[in-house]
């Protein structure tokens, strides 16, 4: 039994590795400059969209009607009923879009979706795609160790407006750094890019991050969220959708479906066409309102991920607390698919809303995240014996690659002039030999674990055992 187990694997470590060795890292291949694009385009006002309809909603659907002037009269109509035609000054006899001044805060979305759904790979297709917008990116690590930022195109090719925030999740403690971060981009930056985007960690709700561009004043004044884009792994969102959580704790894979403005179903290549048709019938069970795309590596056209032009709060809250209350009917892990009508169902009445806002409030600064989830990071500075590093990785994933969630890794490998750059997902992993390393770098070994009941010391312990001694 021994013996299988360890040439199953060998094999697996060697896919692994062999992997690597064939295909070069699609984020290795990037060189442009994120930051700064040229043919910057006139970005014009999004005001009028405030107006329209989204494809997906119903002509009765609400907006959020706002201006920079009307910031404390329209924030507190978030949570109220604001049609277009009711909300807008003045609507007899005119066209009310001449009244309202034109949106010129700089627009910000956000990117969300699941430990290793694909985002960091659609800012790099975004970044490097021929848009014409300059662009400013928060990239929040769920972790100690940066490694995100090694991968992240921008940061290789040497631009430095790639802010990192790696202690804590944005959704939890650092939503306060976000404010303060943005603040700066906005005071020191302002004109020198066009749209922020920010990835969320694969573990946040995006219910507090979002409420951020509404409850403060300092970035509402200047930015506004246009939009919140979710991957979705289609070989392994139903596993998290299904998973049941303690009491009290949300599923984040869930919140982020609800949330989205843009679905993105990315891997489609990892499953056959009906398990894609039924990861599709099971967001849309949870989020019928957003728009939705398939795709892999996350290739679609930045017009469905930039300048969606507005966030609709007043949906999203309705599509989640819809979702909330029907798994409290029914009780968790029972298989079902409903079709919540989210179009019709919401939005009509002001009482409703205030209470929304309640449950959103408690949401945001009461809700942890799932007890079981943890993240190690492990750092120390050696040279790995690859026939070991292949064991000992191909051994862990066989027995744990479930709870695995996501691992990232820069390794020092015996014999190899690069650093080696590694990612997983569950059991699929991508490596390549990355860039040199440096003739007085310091080879240090980073590895990063996100999953449930990880052991950090003897996942240390283990990693420990692959360096040359
Ligand atoms: N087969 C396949 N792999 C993909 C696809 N899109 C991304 N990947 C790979 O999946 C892995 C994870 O992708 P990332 O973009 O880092 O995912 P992420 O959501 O940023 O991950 P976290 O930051 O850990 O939450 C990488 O190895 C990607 O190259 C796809 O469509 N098909």
């Amino acid at each position: 039994m021994a013996s299988i187990t360890t040439s199953v694997s060998m094999d697996l470590a060697t896919t692994f590795l062999g992997l690597a060795k064939r295909q070069s890292s699609p984020l290795s291949s990037i060189h442009s400059s994120l930051f700064f694009c040229k043919n910057r385009p006139k970005i014009t006002a999004q005001t009028r969209k405030l107006f329209t309809t989204t494809t997906s909603a119903n002509s009765n659907n609400s907006r959020i009607v706002y201006s920079s002037k009307q910031r404390n009269k329209c924030f507190s109509r978030r949570f109220s009923v604001s049609s277009a035609t009711t909300s807008a000054p003045e609507t007899e006899g005119s066209d009310v879009l001449t009244k309202i001044p034109p949106d010129n805060r700089i627009p910000a979305t956000i990117i969300t979706g699941f430990l290793g759904s694909g985002k960091t790979t659609l800012l790099n297709h975004i970044l490097t795609a021929d848009h014409g917008k300059r662009i400013a990116v928060i990239e929040n690590e769920y972790g100690e160790v940066d490694i995100d930022g090694s991968l992240v195109a921008a940061k290789a090719a040497g631009a430095e407006d790639i802010i990192m925030l790696n202690n804590g999740c944005l959704c939890c403690t650092v939503r306060g750094d976000l404010v303060r971060m943005i603040g700066e981009l906005v005071n020191r930056k302002k004109g020198t890019f066009d749209h922020i985007v920010i990835e969320t960690t694969g573990l946040a709700n995006p219910a507090p991050i979002i409420q951020t561009f509404y409850a403060e004043d300092q970035i509402f004044n200047d930015v506004k969220l246009d939009g919140v884009v979710t991957l979705v792994d289609a070989k392994y969102v139903a596993f998290h959708l299904d998973e049941v959580k303690p009491n009290g704790v949300v599923n984040e894979a869930v919140e982020q479906i609800a949330y989205a403005d843009r679905i993105i179903v990315n891997k489609t290549d990892l499953v056959r066409e009906p398990e894609v048709a039924s990861v599709v019938e099971r967001i849309r069970s949870i989020n019928r309102m957003a728009q939705l795309k398939r795709t892999q590596y996350g290739k679609v056209d930045l017009d469905y991920v930039l300048g969606i032009g507005g966030f609709d709060l007043e949906r999203i809250d309705s599509a989640v607390e819809a979702d909330h209350s029907e798994e409290d009917h029914a009780g968790h892990g029972h298989e079902h698919v409903h079709h919540h009508d989210h179009h019709h169902d919401h939005h009509h009445h002001d009482h409703e809303h205030d209470h929304k806002h309640e449950h959103h409030d408690h949401h945001s600064h009461d809700h942890t995240h799932d007890p079981g989830v943890s993240s190690v990071s492990i750092v120390c500075e050696g040279t790995l014996d690859l026939e070991k590093a292949n064991m000992w990785l191909g051994t862990l994933l066989l027995e744990r690659s479930e709870d695995i969630y996501r691992m990232k890794g820069l390794l020092s490998v015996d014999g190899m002039d690069e650093r080696f750059v590694f990612q997983g997902v569950h059991d699929i992993f991508q490596g390549s030999p990355d860039r040199l390393w440096g003739s007085d770098e310091p080879r240090i070994n980073k590895l990063v674990f996100i999953g449930k009941n990880l052991d950090a010391e003897e996942l240390e312990k283990g990693f420990k055992t692959c360096l040359l001694q």
